[in-house]
Formats: C-alpha cells, structure tokens, sequence
C-alpha cells in the first residue's frame, strides 16, 4: 500500500474539533520526526505545526498549507477505517489534505531543491479558525513565506483532475448564532405565553428572503441555518430557542448587506414576538483570493502536466480561512477531484485514494519547478 494512503487510513481514525487536534499533532510530529532531520526544523503552535525545510541555495520560502481537524458528524462509510471518535469525521478531507503534505514533505527532505519550504499544519479551519492568528505568530513572521499554496479534494470531479481559476474561488463567510428568549408556558395555554418554536420558525422563513429579495440576483449569497433547538418536552410552550448557521457571500460589502437585513428580521420578529433575540456572528473567513499570475502559471503548468487535467472551475461558496493567508502571501488554492458519490461534510463522503498520489506527484513537480528558479 502506498504509505500516504497508511497515513490518510491512520488519521482518518483520529478525527478532532478545532484546537482540539491533539493526537492529529502527535501523529504529524511522529511521522516527521521519522524522517531524516539535517534540513528540518518544527515549531508547535497550540495543536498545529510549522515545519520547515530548508534548500541548498535558498533564495525565497514557499509555503503549503493544510488544515488539519474534522467535523462533528457520526460517520457512516462503513469503512474498515471509520472513525474511531464518536460523532466526529473527517468529512471535508482534511486527512487527504494532511497525507497529500506529509507526501510533499517527505519527497523534499529527501530531495532537496534550492529554496525554502514552509509546511503550515493549521488547526481548525471548521471553526473557529487558526489561519488567521497563525499569521500573526511571531514563528510565522520568521519564516514567512514568499508564495503559498494549498488545496482541497472536490468530491464532485474525477481523479486526475484540477479544477482552478484566477482570482475569487470561495466566498466570505460569516456564522450566525441566533438566541431567542421569550415566555414559555402550559401547551394548552399558548395566549399565556410567547413561544419560541414558532418565533424561530418564522424568523428562518424570514432570513430566507434576504437571498431572494435584497441580494442583487447578479451577485451571489447563501443563508443556510443548519441547526435549530428550543423547548424541553412536547407539552411546554418553548421559552428559548436557538438558531445556527452560516452567511456567504461574494463580496465584503454583500456580507455588510447581509447582516444588515438580518438585523432588521430579528427587530422585527423582537417587536413581533414580544421576545429578546441577541444575534452573534461567531468567525469569519475572508474570501480566497487566487494571485492571477501565479494561477495562471500553475494553470499553464498543470495543461502540460501528465495524468492531470486541467478544469477552469467556477467560484464555490464554500469558506476557507486559508483566505487570510492569501491575503497577505501570494498564491493559489486549487480543488483536487477524488470522485465520491457523497459530498463534502456528508457522513458517507468516500474520497478515492488514488488522489493522493496524483496529487504528491503534480505538487512535489510544480514546487521542485518554482523552488529551482532562483
Ligand atoms: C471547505 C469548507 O467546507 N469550509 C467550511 C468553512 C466553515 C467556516 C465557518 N465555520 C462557517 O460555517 O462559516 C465551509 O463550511 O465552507
């Protein structure tokens, strides 16, 4: 067995909430530390890692960056290798992402090329993000890198397949907590009360007409609440409830819009309701931004490429705080196909393992490319 597809099986096992990944950096550390050490050196921060790798002749860094924890979902793949945390999977490929690096990492230190590489392992980018005070850290501003890239598995292309584009390529997004607090009661007596079943019912109903009403139908937005609770027991008018979800959108100032309608929903559904509603945006993810030059050479780089074809893909409103760090260092995401019948953050998701050695053979040739050009 191709010893990165051990690896994926041996993470995929461990699964961890954001800033929780604490076997996942035991594990990362092992490995590497099995590795020979001359051009290495590692820096722990909170449960991620930097590792560098230094070249012969340095003349700049590149970095790659995975994200490195799961999601709070009860797998069911069936899979041999099924998650052993309860209520926990790597349901977005983040053990793809960190097998596809170790793959990468482990062809330079034993290959090595005239500059620099930096591996960033970050945690949480779930939630509530670690890209984004990685950045600030002072082991980052020592090693900060000249270019960056990293990528993602897109379950819905075939193996072999890239899909990119210059410039947006995901959305900002934004959470949104909702808490509503009214008057809960007798079942039998709902004139007694204020019940915020009904309440939070209404109030999604509502935050689904920003999308279609006040969202230029040119531009692009999402509202998706993906958790609702409130109540106790059948026969009690609820006194809380408590709406989750996220906003996306494809621009800053579309977000601003955004959170503005919804503001105005919840006074309303407020006076309507004769309840208090506080609203809390949790994290947010500034949109990645692709760098148009260095995309369209990875573009040129990958239509010239073997085993590989190239997709120029559309803009996708999923989020990625790895958006922050393309802020700030010039580079590129790209989706890498591993063709699973089930989606991302899906409890079925099945990503083929053949990516991962397609994709450790494409990446390791672009940045033995780019780091030899110096
Ligand atoms: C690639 C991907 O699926 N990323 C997540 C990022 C979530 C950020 C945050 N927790 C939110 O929900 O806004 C996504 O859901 O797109």
């Amino acid at each position: 067995m191709n010893p990165f597809v051990k690896i994926r099986r041996d993470l995929h096992q461990i699964p961890e909430l954001g800033f929780q990944e604490y076997k996942t950096q035991a594990y990362l550390l092992a490995y590497i530390h099995s590795l020979p050490q001359e051009r290495v050196a590692i820096k722990k921060w909170k449960t991620g890692l930097f590792v560098k790798v230094s070249g012969l002749n340095s003349k700049k860094t590149i970095g790659y960056r995975t994200d490195i924890d799961g999601l709070p979902i009860t797998e069911e793949t069936g899979l041999p290798f099924s998650s052993q945390h309860s209520e926990q999977m790597h349901a977005c490929g983040h053990d793809f992402h960190m097998s596809i690096a170790l793959g990468v990492l482990t062809f330079f230190v034993e290959n090595p090329i005239d500059d620099d590489l930096l591996f960033i392992f970050q945690p949480a980018e779930e939630g509530p993000g670690g890209a984004e005070p990685m950045l600030r850290t002072e082991e980052m501003r020592e090693w900060m890198p000249d270019m960056i890239l990293a990528l993602h598995i897109a379950p819905e292309y075939p193996v072999g397949t890239i899909a990119v584009k210059e410039g947006l390529l995901f959305a900002n997004t934004s959470e949104l907590f909702i808490d509503l607090k009214g008057k809960g009661g007798h079942a039998a007596y709902p004139h007694q009360t204020n019940d915020m079943v009904i309440a939070a019912c209404q109030l999604v109903n509502q935050l689904q007409t920003i999308v279609s009403r006040n969202v230029n139908p040119l531009d692009s937005a999402v509202i998706t609440i993906g958790k609702i609770t409130g109540g106790t027991v059948q026969n009690i008018i609820a006194e809380k409830a408590r709406l989750e979800g996220t906003i996306r959108t494809l621009s800053p100032e579309s977000m601003k819009k955004v959170k503005h309608r919804i503001e105005a929903i919840v006074k309303g559904i407020e006076a309507g309701f004769e309840c208090e509603a506080v609203i809390d945006y949790g994290s947010m993810y500034h949109q990645v931004y692709n760098s148009e030059e260095l995309t369209r050479e990875f573009i040129n780089f990958i239509k010239e490429a073997d085993a590989v074809q190239f997709v120029e893909c559309k803009e996708a409103m999923t989020g990625e705080d790895f958006g922050y760090m393309l802020k700030e260092i010039p580079g590129f995401m790209f989706w890498l196909g591993v063709d699973s019948p089930y989606g991302l953050h899906h409890a079925k998701l099945t990503p083929s393992e053949e990516a991962i050695d397609v994709a450790v053979r494409v990446i390791t040739k672009y940045i033995a490319l780019k780091g030899n050009q110096s």
